[in-house]
């Protein structure tokens, strides 16, 4: 296993209240995993630093062997790392163009964007509502169109706050479908979540935050309920 990303020394303050502080995060390429603890220990704020969107102190970092710092946010990371919200913004146009702008706004050919989405819509299983626009989608809905929205990217690490927090039912089950198949790009997966269907998933590994600290559990490691 090579390590994609490794951060040593990271930790984030509300003030007097130090809200973690983390030895090291080691997340290896091509890996899922669920992190979980309780409600309100820190687990957005810490997806959130990584894709350069919180204010953290790091010590070393290293991403795919090279040495980087997190502020400014540096360019590598920000192609490399896609975060999707647990309420995803979209603009009011389409669900297309809404798949499409990431791959635009890179600079990619018009002609190459179209046949993308469509395979990321495809996958998600979306393709009926490329015309609509997102305001009418249901929060099942929306959370696969911001999968395709980050996978169709390729991000060499995808993290995902809590994708299924606001579901039940079918539109959960659709979204845990997809999440397994998110790493046959070589994609890193992380997900903020207490679900514990994802947590279960097989080859997902945990890291638990508590009391400040990551702690890193086996593959197959229990999956208990406590904070
Ligand atoms: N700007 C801020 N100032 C002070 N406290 C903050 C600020 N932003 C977040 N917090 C606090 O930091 C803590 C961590 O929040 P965060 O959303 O990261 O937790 P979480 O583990 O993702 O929670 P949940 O499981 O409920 O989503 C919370 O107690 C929150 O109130």
């Amino acid at each position: 296993m090579s390590a994609l990303l490794t951060v040593r020394g990271l930790s984030r303050r509300h003030g007097e209240r130090l809200l973690f502080d983390i030895d090291e995060l080691r997340l290896e390429a091509a890996s899922a995993y669920v992190l979980t603890g309780a409600n309100g220990v820190g687990k957005s704020t810490l997806l959130r630093a990584l894709a350069g969107l919180e204010r953290v102190e790091a010590g070393q970092v290293e991403f795919e062997g090279k040495p980087l710092a997190l502020h400014p946010y540096p360019k590598a990371l920000r192609q490399a790392i896609v975060y999707v919200h647990q309420h995803p913004i979209m603009f009011s146009t389409s669900v297309f163009h809404n798949i499409a702008y990431g791959l635009l706004a890179r600079g990619e050919a018009k002609a190459r964007v179209a046949p993308l989405v469509e395979e990321a819509m495809a996958w998600a299983g979306v393709t009926y509502l490329a015309d609509t626009d997102p305001a009418r989608l249901s929060g099942g809905e929306k959370q696969r169109v911001a999968l395709a929205r980050a996978r169709v990217l390729q991000p060499r690490l995808l993290l995902l706050d809590e994708p299924t927090a606001n579901l039940d039912g079918a539109a959960r089950e659709q979204v845990i479908a997809l999440i397994p198949t998110l790493m046959e790009k070589g994609s890193t997966v992380v997900m903020a979540c207490h679900d514990r269907d994802l947590i279960g998933l097989p080859g997902v590994r945990r890291l638990k935050l508590r009391d400040g600290r990551l702690e890193y559990r086996p593959i197959k490691g229990d999956i208990d309920e406590t904070p």
